[in-house]
């Protein structure tokens, strides 16, 4: 049967479901689909638990350090991988239910649960329902991609879905990929009392970053005993008799590790794959990102794309600020662009890495003429008197405009701390506004004035 409605939202992601809100509040009769758990990856299989584990892990270390703060401890410390679970679930379940709620609640949304499939540019089915709009909007996400690499058929792995719900510690775990996903879990078991191995196809973890980031991020994670495997080229996979091997074809090392477990860690993939965005022509790129232009708009009239699916962005703060676009320009008139959104986001190592903007390599390749500033974080009173002095941050400026181009916080609070200079960046003020402010002693923002008032040339 053909069910009319002005919008079709597929998806229940970080875009979708305010989306709907929004476009509900203006009268428009919306219908919403999605087949797994509201909340998409963020809330279920994302941010939210592994943010929670990060947590548990944090308190794992702050209780072994307890002696470096006076704290007299009589116990080694162990972890309850079932309790560690068991509260991660806890507070995914309140979100969950939270957006499910909502959205079955919402005045003039009716919401299907299945597969969305495109019949046509207007017509999406729904198992038995066929339901029928002028506006389609796709918030379908990604997976965890798993590379046709040799062997990968032959050993039970773990993706960062599913290592979610193993609810005991691994003896060995081996990551593969060390980068945001990967390097997120290599700590978190650490901490919970695991070997970790973290094997990095790159000659450098977070090889996105600078150089110096990516060392400071190896101190870190190395400092805690967490093995590190570089220019791991032509990995194999092997069944080792009951563990699980990894062959490497590293430039130093053994060319096997041998483990008890392997997360799979090596980039997502988009749900695009089953969408039936042939019998609507929407177009993708090659690896299966719909392609959008700067307003998210797909190739089809009437149709847009958000979040994940749509390649522009792989962060909950960037599916929102989508959704943020679209309703602004469909409802309010708006010209708010992609291209206006200034890049940031944090990786949850502990201390984290924050990071804004250019950086200091795309700096250099630019050719434009910059300044530097830099400060380790044993310059940070508030980060020494809480014992966590690893890390640095950096600033780069525009030498001729005074804009601030970009800036990395690896070290206690930077995830926190960045947003003053993100804020200054989006007020398209020049780095003295920053640099005279007056900050709260004693914290980690309160440096940032400082390093702003001792900038050197970019050599
Ligand atoms: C382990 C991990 C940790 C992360 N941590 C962070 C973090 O700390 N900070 C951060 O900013 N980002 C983080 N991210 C990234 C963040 O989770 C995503 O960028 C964010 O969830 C955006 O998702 P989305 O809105 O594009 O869609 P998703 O949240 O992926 O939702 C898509 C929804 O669409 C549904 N769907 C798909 N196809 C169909 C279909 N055909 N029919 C019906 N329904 C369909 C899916 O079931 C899903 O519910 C993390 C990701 C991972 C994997
Ligand atoms: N804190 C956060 O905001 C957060 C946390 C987790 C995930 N995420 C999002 O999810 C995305 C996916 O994360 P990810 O870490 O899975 O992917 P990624 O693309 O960020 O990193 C994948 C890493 O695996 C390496 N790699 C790729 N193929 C390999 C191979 N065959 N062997 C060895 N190494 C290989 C890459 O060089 C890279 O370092 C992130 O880019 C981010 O947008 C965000």
């Amino acid at each position: 049967m053909r069910q009319d409605f002005d919008a079709i939202i597929i998806g229940a992601g970080q875009a979708g479901p305010s989306l709907a809100g929004r476009l509900t509040q203006a009268g428009w009769k919306v219908a919403f689909v999605e087949r797994k758990l509201f909340g998409g990856t963020c809330v279920n299989v994302g941010c939210t638990p592994t943010k929670a584990m990060v947590a548990s892990a944090h308190a794992a270390h702050i209780a072994r350090r307890g002696n470096d703060f006076g704290v007299v401890r009589h116990e080694p410390v162990s972890v309850d991988m079932k309790k560690v679970l068991a509260r991660k679930n806890a507070i995914v379940m309140k979100s969950r239910t939270g957006v499910e709620s909502w959205l079955r609640g919402m005045e003039r949304c009716t919401v299907f649960t299945g597969t969305a499939r495109f019949e046509s540019p207007n017509e999406i089915r729904v198992g038995e329902e066929v339901l029928h709009a002028k506006n389609i909007f796709l918030n379908v996400g990604a997976r965890p991609a798993v590379p046709n690499m040799p062997g990968v058929g032959d050993v039970p792995f773990l993706t960062s879905t599913t290592i979610l719900d193993l609810d005991e510690l691994p003896q060995h775990l081996i990551v593969i990929g060390g980068s945001y996903v990967g390097l997120e879990f290599a700590q978190m078991y650490r901490r919970f009392g695991a070997e970790v191995t973290v094997v990095e196809r790159k000659s450098r973890l977070v090889p996105n970053e600078d150089e110096d980031i990516s060392s400071g991020v190896r101190e870190i994670l190395q400092s805690e005993g967490i093995q590190l495997r570089l220019d791991a080229n032509c990995i194999q996979l092997e069944n080792n008799g009951g563990e699980v091997a990894v062959g490497l074809d590293c430039l130093e090392g053994h060319p096997k590790v041998v483990g008890t477990r392997i997360l799979l860690a090596v980039g997502r993939q988009p749900n695009t794959d089953d969408l039936g965005l042939s019998a609507a022509g929407v177009q993708t790129d090659e690896r299966g990102y719909i392609t959008v232009d700067d307003e998210l708009r797909t190739s089809v009239s009437g149709i847009w794309a958000l979040g994940d699916c749509n390649g522009r962005g792989a962060f909950t703060h960037t599916s929102y600020n989508d959704f943020e676009i679209v309703a602004d320009n469909l409802l309010e008139n708006g010209s708010r662009r992609v291209s206006d959104r200034i890049p940031v986001s944090a990786l949850y190592i502990d201390p984290p890495l924050a990071q804004v903007g250019l950086t200091e390599k795309q700096v250099r390749e630019s050719g434009r003429p910059a300044l530097i500033g830099t400060r380790p974080m044993t310059k940070v009173g508030r980060a020494v008197e809480k014992g966590e002095s690893q890390g640095f941050m950096k600033v780069l400026v525009d030498a001729e405009s005074k804009k601030i181009l970009g800036a990395s916080i690896l070290g206690s609070g930077g995830d926190e701390a960045i947003h003053c200079i993100l804020s200054t960046m989006y007020a398209g003020a020049p780095y003295s506004t920053l640099s005279h402010a007056v900050n709260i002693h004693p914290t980690v923002s309160e440096l940032i004035p400082t390093m702003l008032q001792s900038m050197t040339p970019l050599g």
